[in-house]
């Protein structure tokens, strides 16, 4: 019978709490490692480490008295490579994790035999070419390499009117796809992708650090001119109303709002240009890879990474404060009292947990005023996961889906489409022989979940999760409700709880129409030696938009700290245009 146990309470569970270091690693080949089986390898030695590191037996005891080069408070995707891109610069870093594992919405939990992904599986920036495969690169700054599954498709969507459209890894068979369904849009079409094209290539021409550094910046205006102006012009620009110059019939305009809403939680008219731009070639460009033994590995991988090099990780380490000396922030306050010090704080808690919960100031600084003036928290979601027998899938499934039954008007309501992985369909390691992981989500707020009784909440998830299965067994499989052998459903509320974001957030969305990228806020604070990192900085909600938010962080932070060159003058004028840029949108 289904279980209705919280997702994430396996990682509790003190076996289950010491796998990441034995069972996901071995899936993890560090970069000239020996292979298994000859001597210690170094993986092994390395998941010793983060064992220790775990444990709170890291290098360094507790560590109270001793000053970091910076504390990372939160170990998701973009705190980790904001620590260990530090780390690998030669900073001493030490990463406050509240949860038992590392990863925070990437991480992953085991039941049953099944290896689930707590968040999407759907992987950019994971290939071996160009500038924008940033986990592969976060991966080999700490010396780490992840075997990865090509996905043959990215997406197929399954929309009103019985359209459906399968996005294939080859861009050319994706176009002569999207033409067979809309042929009187052929030129609207390659003109629409072409421009996002443009842009890609120029994102993909640049070697990515630091937009706040002007050392950098300036230097990639000086090496790549066209590139950056062409990036300058389109940073305002929103890709539904590039689209609109382009194409005019409505059932494909919707198709491009659903293309967009499923990497960014909006319309197309709402999706920056350049976002829309990095998803819709990336994935044919790199393409959508997926990592062997499951999207946890990477956070692992990481955190084995940063402790490899010399700095620490720990884990229940709940802060509570960032500390205030004469403005400047220099340290963190946990839960237990203790207090911790470094010459830079960098917070990978949503902006609005930074500066709702941990900055104690008399008054929002006006820079957070100004984001929460143009950015809202997106709605929760509610998550499925799903163990399930594999005579429930037709052969040749794909592994993901976009469901959107009747109507394009709730592409964006609560519960109104609906995502779905199945990880297994790449690799069948994550589930027991013979069988499926389905990992089905749909946005869902907070308070449609607040206020119940006990029994009432695990009633109401009972009902809403199987109206959802049941949606899917009518459009896609029938048969899937027989074929369960293992449920288990997350709220709102759970996501709040375990993945410590205010209201359980997908992350932020922009209040109205957005001027693209302008108004999202990049690194700095207005408190000194204060950072952010995370979907709530540019470019925003995404595992590669974050992973490159960290990149630029620790740029910004080794500048900051005497690690990169810098020129200070130079410094004040561009953090200040910047910041007088984003009052404009
Ligand atoms: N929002 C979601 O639920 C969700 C789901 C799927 C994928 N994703 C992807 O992941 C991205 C988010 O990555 P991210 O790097 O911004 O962060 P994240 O939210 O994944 O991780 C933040 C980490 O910080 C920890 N944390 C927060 N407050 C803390 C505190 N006070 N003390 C100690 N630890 C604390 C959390 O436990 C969590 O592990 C999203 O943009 C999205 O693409 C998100
Ligand atoms: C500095 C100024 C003002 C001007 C200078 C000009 C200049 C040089 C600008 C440079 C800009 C740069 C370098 C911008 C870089 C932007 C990048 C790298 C953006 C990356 C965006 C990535 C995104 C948005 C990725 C999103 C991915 C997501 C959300 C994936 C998840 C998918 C799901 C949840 C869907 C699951 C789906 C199914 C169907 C199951």
């Amino acid at each position: 019978m289904p279980l209705l146990l919280s997702p994430h309470a396996a990682a509790r569970s003190p076996s289950l709490r010491h796998a990441p270091c034995v069972l996901l690693p071995s899936r993890v080949r560090p970069l000239g490692a020996k292979p298994r089986g000859v001597g210690k390898g170094r993986a092994a030695v390395v998941s010793e480490k983060l064992a220790a590191a775990v444990e709170g037996e890291g290098r360094s005891g507790d560590g109270e008295g001793e000053r970091y080069d910076a504390i990372v408070v939160g170990s998701g995707i973009g705190g980790l490579v904001a620590a260990t891109q530090l780390a690998a610069k030669g900073a001493r870093v030490l990463v406050l994790e509240k949860y038992v594992i590392p990863g925070g919405s990437s991480g992953y939990y085991r039941r049953d035999g099944f290896t689930f992904d707590v968040g999407s599986s759907v992987m950019f920036g994971f290939s071996d070419k160009g500038n924008l495969n940033l986990i592969t690169r976060a991966l080999e700054a700490v010396g780490c390499k992840m075997e990865v599954i090509p996905d043959p498709s990215t997406v197929h969507f399954h929309l009103p009117g019985d359209l459906s459209v399968l996005v294939h890894r080859e861009y050319d068979d994706f176009v002569k796809e999207l033409v067979s369904k809309f042929p009187h849009e052929k030129e609207g079409i390659l003109k629409f992708y072409g421009t996002c094209w443009k842009i890609f290539n120029s994102l993909n021409s640049l070697e990515l650090k630091s937009l706040e550094e002007p050392l950098y910046l300036f230097g990639q205006f000086f090496k790549k001119p066209l590139e950056c102006l062409t990036l300058a012009y389109y940073l305002p620009q929103n890709a539904g109303d590039i689209a609109r110059k382009f194409i005019k019939d409505q059932q494909l305009l919707s198709f491009i709002d659903a293309e967009c809403f499923i990497v960014s939680t909006v319309n197309a008219l709402q999706t920056p240009m350049i976002n829309a731009s990095m998803v819709l070639c990336d994935r044919h460009f790199g393409g959508i890879n997926y990592p062997v033994g499951g999207v946890g590995g990477i956070a692992v991988s990481l955190a084995n990474g940063l402790v490899n090099m010399g700095s620490e990780i720990r884990y229940k380490a709940n802060v509570t404060n960032v500390i205030l000396e004469s403005g400047k922030a220099v340290g963190v306050r946990l839960s237990n009292g203790k207090e911790l010090f470094a010459r830079t704080v960098i917070s990978n808690a949503t902006r609005w947990d930074t500066f709702g919960k941990l900055v104690k100031v008399k008054e929002l600084p006006e820079e957070e005023k100004n984001f929460q003036k143009n950015y809202v928290k997106a709605p929760s979601f509610l998550s499925i996961h799903l163990g399930v027998k594999a005579s429930a899938l037709p052969a040749g499934t794909d592994c993901h889906h976009f469901v959107l039954e009747d109507s394009w008007s709730n592409l964006e309501k609560p519960y109104g489409s609906i995502f779905l992985s199945i990880p297994t369909v790449l690799d069948p390691s994550l589930a027991p022989d013979r069988h499926h992981i389905l990992h089905i989500f749909t946005t869902a707020s907070i308070e449609d979940w607040e206020g119940l009784s006990r029994k009432d909440y695990e009633q109401k998830k009972e009902v809403v999760a199987n109206e959802i299965i049941r949606r899917l067994e009518k459009k896609l499989f029938p048969g899937l409700e027989d074929s369960i052998i293992l449920k288990e459903v997350g709220s709102p509320k759970t996501h709040r709880r375990f993945l410590a974001r205010s209201d359980g957030t997908y992350g932020p969305m922009p209040r109205g129409k957005p001027k693209g990228l302008l108004a999202m806020p990049f690194n700095t604070t207005s408190i000194e030696g204060l950072y952010c990192v995370g979907d709530s900085c540019f470019p925003g909600q995404g595992v590669i938009a974050v992973a490159f938010s960290g990149v630029m962080c620790a740029h910004r932070v080794a500048a900051d700290i005497g690690l990169e060159q810098r020129s200070p003058v130079l410094d004040t004028g561009l953090l200040g245009v910047l910041r007088w840029l984003r009052t404009l949108a």
